[in-house]
């Protein structure tokens, strides 16, 4: 179905080891990872050693040792009495747990009676490899003296307990939170009646918990949990809940991914990234109440255009409104990483919800302004860049508001962090704007994280990252809209790992698409992460490429999207096999079946 050019890609690849062409350490980290990666042709996630790609890790779960540890001893560890010494290594045991008399009942589950099953076990998405290894991050803060390596300023390794525990009931809503993510912190969803469902019902009952949902059709499964479709009972206000074994997730040294999606949720209020309603926990599962999406995913949407691939007016709104989310997300100091069309869900409205951020990095910004002018007809100077405000920078869960950082370039701080600057200096005289870049563009990770034909070149070569990697997948989302495929693709992960690496871009004869289009994919898929589009000024440099004239970037959310996704009838309870197939991605479509028995009220919960 989608072939790429994998011939070709292989060929390539026999030659240029042939001649030497790759430098040593490069090929050493490909086959460390193409050791670790190739067997497997399934959804999988590699947790590669980080001590073999740089030399330190602070992630105790990562390291290998000597110790097994059973479930119960997991579970309890999770639990706040999790200190893993460096040598502890934690390994799967009994997949498959019988739930009668869980937290399910506890809670007072009367959408579910009975016992309930879950089974470890996964169908695999489509072209879905996620790899990931955790490792040290290191912030090249680009301020002031404090240049240099970080430990510590990464919340993707250190912790690792994924929430609170659970009270003595078996349940734990996180009422101190919801304050905190109420529409206070999400100014966005005041007037949204999901909030005011959800906020109603914890008044009534105190607390949210499994016993006021209905489950009602599995979406689908990733690597952490499995996803439902789930009605608030009785308000017919309908989320996506994840649930994750959290046994299971201690088992497979996956807390922190977890904890790092958690985290990053609770941040965010945007249109085009999902909205965290609650997340509430029982004795074996932590679960997110997020905002359904029924418009399915883009891959699965791309499929079904002609020729399987968008036009490029669809691929040019698609990616604007990525492009958005990217920057907001940059903003708040998180680097995605995980971008392909699969990760980019359809709302109703036809807008999109990126989704899904696991693999996501949380890292320091540094707010920086650049001077532009258009009276700075001299290039070297249009990219001086002053730091405004470095205080913003709070390695904490805390969220890094955007506003923190815009009133004070005109405020007291910035002239006090450039107390020689005249304002006319900094460009804020008349006529000129200022152009602020608050993406974390000198953050660097070591870890190794992504899906083989979007992974960046540097973090193949494990050259440590930033947000320059969600250029280069942004450059590989573009084309596979607007191709049907992704430009690097090989005959097998190892074949695409070179060509990413060595490959030259080419694009396919058909369909014929714009200059600016195969323009912009160029400035993206420069493979050295210094010279590549966005790099310096970030989603604003990319925003102006020609390929997104005419596009109205405040406005977008208002506009009509190419493809509106037909109204999904549901009933409550649902009976299985009448949802409509719309909005379904094809991995929830092969799970249909799998997940509520006709019967009603016995139900098989799958995992991972
Ligand atoms: N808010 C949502 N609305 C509708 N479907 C969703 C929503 N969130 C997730 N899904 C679907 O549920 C499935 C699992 O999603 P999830 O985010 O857990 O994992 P993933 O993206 O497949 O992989 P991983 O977490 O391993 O990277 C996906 O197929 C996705 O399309």
């Amino acid at each position: 179905m989608e072939t790429g050019r994998s011939h070709e890609g292989k060929e390539r690849r026999g030659e240029r080891f042939k001649d030497g062409a790759y430098p040593s350490y490069y090929c050493s980290a490909v086959r460390l990872l193409i050791s670790l990666c190739v067997s497997n042709r399934e959804r999988y996630s590699v947790l590669v050693m980080p001590s073999l790609l740089i030399e330190e890790t602070r992630n105790p779960y990562t390291e290998h040792g000597s110790r097994h540890l059973d479930s119960a001893a997991l579970v309890q560890r999770w639990k706040g009495k999790n200190s893993l010494t460096d040598n502890e290594e934690l390994i799967p045991d009994s997949i498959s747990f019988k739930l009668s008399g869980d937290s399910f009942e506890e809670s007072g589950s009367t959408s579910f009676h009975g016992a309930m099953s879950i089974v470890n076990s996964c169908t695999s998405t489509n072209r879905s490899d996620v790899i990931m290894s955790d490792g040290m991050l290191s912030v090249d803060r680009n301020y002031a003296s404090t240049k240099g390596s970080i430990q510590g300023d990464s919340l993707e390794s250190t912790k690792t307990s994924l929430s609170r525990a659970s009270d003595s009931s078996g349940l734990s809503d996180d009422s101190n939170w919801s304050n905190i993510t109420g529409s206070a912190n999400k100014p966005h969803k005041g007037n949204d009646p999901r909030w005011k469902a959800i906020l109603a019902i914890r008044i009534r009952d105190g607390i949210l918990g499994m016993n006021q949902f209905k489950l009602l059709r599995r979406l689908g499964c990733g690597d952490i949990g499995s996803v439902y479709l789930s009605e608030l009972t009785g308000t017919r206000c309908f989320f996506a809940m994840k649930v994750m074994d959290k046994a299971s997730l201690a088992s497979r040294n996956k807390l922190t991914r977890a904890q790092t999606e958690r985290e990053i949720l609770q941040l965010l209020d945007h249109p085009f990234l999902p909205t965290l309603y609650t997340h509430f926990e029982t004795d074996r599962f932590s679960c997110l109440v997020m905002e359904y999406c029924p418009g399915g995913d883009l891959h699965t949407l791309r499929q079904r255009q002609p020729g399987k691939h968008f036009s490029e007016y669809a691929a040019r709104f698609y990616a604007a409104e990525v492009l958005l989310a990217l920057e907001y997300l940059h903003m708040l100091g998180v680097v995605y990483r995980d971008l392909k069309p699969e990760n980019v869900l359809v709302r109703d409205d036809g807008h999109i919800m990126l989704s899904d951020f696991d693999l996501s990095l949380r890292c320091a910004v540094s707010p920086t302004l650049v001077r532009t002018s258009g009276s700075d007809s001299d290039p070297s100077k249009r990219g001086a860049a002053f730091c405004v405000q470095p205080a913003c920078i709070q390695p904490t869960s805390t969220c890094i508001q955007p506003s923190c950082f815009l009133p004070r370039i005109f405020g007291q701080k910035s002239k006090k962090n450039n107390p020689g600057k005249p304002r006319a200096e900094l460009g804020l005289h008349s006529g000129i704007l200022p152009e602020l870049v608050a993406e974390p563009t000198a953050a660097r990770s070591m870890s190794f994280v992504g899906t083989h034909e979007y992974l960046a070149p540097e973090i193949i070569k494990a050259e440590g990252h930033g947000s320059a990697v969600d250029w280069w997948t942004f450059g590989i989302f573009l084309h596979e809209l607007l191709y049907g495929k992704t430009p690097f693709k090989g005959s097998g992960n190892r074949a695409t790992l070179f060509n990413v690496v060595g490959q030259q871009l080419k694009f396919p004869d058909s369909p014929a698409t714009t200059y600016a289009s195969r323009d912009l994919i160029r400035g993206l898929l420069v493979k050295d992460p210094q010279q590549r589009l966005g790099v310096k000024r970030g989603a604003t440099e990319i925003k102006q490429h020609p390929f997104f004239e005419g596009v109205n970037w405040a406005l977008i959310r208002c506009s009509t999207p190419p493809e509106v996704p037909r109204p999904v009838e549901m009933e409550s309870p649902v009976k299985f096999g009448q949802v409509s197939p719309i909005g379904v991605s094809s991995s929830s479509q092969r799970m249909v079946g799998t997940d509520m028995k006709p019967g009603g009220n016995f139900l098989d919960f799958e995992f991972f």
